[in-house]
């Protein structure tokens, strides 16, 4: 049987949200619906107002413009239904040190009219081990997942996780990847915000791309690779290009743009990425053309453009560099 409490499909409805601070615009008219159990991700650089709209949708900070719905409550008029269906896990919470693992749990549990049994819940994060030992004494990883053991504490509806990993190591980071795909499994609704597009490409059913307070994209993380110009991509270095005069390196980067199939080139540090449409007409072009003009190059491969591909060719900036 459904119950009440599940009964629309979208379970958020994001509507034209603005946040200012100030003569500052934090989230500019940002717009988006959740879908009943899918993982919801906010991508986006430092800044680009990711945890702003998470917390306008938790109810933590109320709108300036716009609204949001969750599960067909309004966020500012209905808190407190929203309060009861809503688990946060805040990017950095502030533990009480002094407290047990299990003692924080109780507490947290008491704050609920319901509430999850505390020793499963421990277990499924793998903090049984640690129940009695005290928070200060966790390592990062654990520090994280018992922030999101809290969030669950009141067996909510949707899961808000405000950059799980971030300063994590791989392997912890790999464990709270882990237990995100099992709440999924258990049909929790997750928002998770991130800026590591590996994170978001491995957890994500759907990614809203942002940038600037604003909405860039937003579909599956495959789909939005597949509508670049520019799905491939081709590294190499060219390793006495520092070197050149200033007029031979512009004479190189004029061939390279012009090179058949190619949308762009640009120059990082490690080396030239060039985006094509053709993988093959543009290495051909490409290989044939360094002889041609005398250039040596080094370190060739060539991938798949990625959901940090896209975002440069939206912005003109690295997710990392922004
Ligand atoms: N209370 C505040 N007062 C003034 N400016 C703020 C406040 N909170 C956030 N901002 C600014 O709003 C912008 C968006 O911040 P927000 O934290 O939402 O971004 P984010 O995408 O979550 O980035 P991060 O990954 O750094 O948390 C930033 O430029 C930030 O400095």
């Amino acid at each position: 049987m459904r119950r009440e409490r599940d009964k629309v499909e979208h379970v958020i409805e994001a509507e034209g949200l603005v946040k200012r601070y100030g003569a500052f615009t934090a989230v500019n008219g940002v717009s988006f619906q959740v879908r009943r159990g899918e993982v919801f991700g906010l991508l986006g650089p430092n800044g680009a107002g990711k945890t702003t709209t998470m917390e306008m949708i938790e109810g933590l900070r109320r709108p300036d413009g716009g609204r949001a719905l969750v599960n067909g409550f309004d966020t500012v008029s209905q808190l407190e239904k929203v309060k009861a269906i809503i688990g946060v896990q805040l990017q950095s919470t502030s533990l009480f040190d002094l407290l047990t693992v299990r003692e924080i749990a109780e507490m947290y549990a008491s704050f609920y009219k319901e509430s999850v049994p505390i020793e499963p819940l421990l277990e499924s994060m793998i903090l049984t081990e640690k129940a009695s030992g005290r928070v200060k004494h966790l390592s990062g990883g654990q520090k994280q997942r018992l922030a999101v053991a809290l969030a669950l504490v009141n067996d909510p509806l949707v899961v808000f996780l405000d950059e799980p990993t971030t300063g994590l190591d791989p392997q912890a980071r790999r464990t709270l990847w882990d237990i995100v795909l099992r709440l999924k499994e258990q049909g929790k609704t997750i928002v998770l915000s991130t800026h590591y597009m590996d994170e978001a490409h491995i957890l994500c059913d759907r990614i809203c791309l942002m940038d600037q307070g604003r909405v860039i994209a937003l579909d599956t993380p495959a789909d939005l690779i597949r509508g670049l110009s520019a799905d491939k991509t081709i590294e190499f270095r060219v390793p006495d290009f520092a070197a050149m005069p200033g007029e031979r390196q512009e004479r190189t980067r004029g061939w390279l743009r012009g090179i058949d199939a190619a949308t762009s080139v640009e120059e990082r540090q490690e080396g030239f990425v060039l985006y094509t449409g053709d993988l093959q007409a543009s290495l051909t072009a490409l290989v044939s053309g360094a002889e041609a003009h005398g250039l040596q190059l080094e370190g060739l491969s060539t991938r798949t453009a990625t959901l940090e591909d896209v975002f440069i060719q939206m912005t003109g900036r690295s997710l990392r560099e922004s």
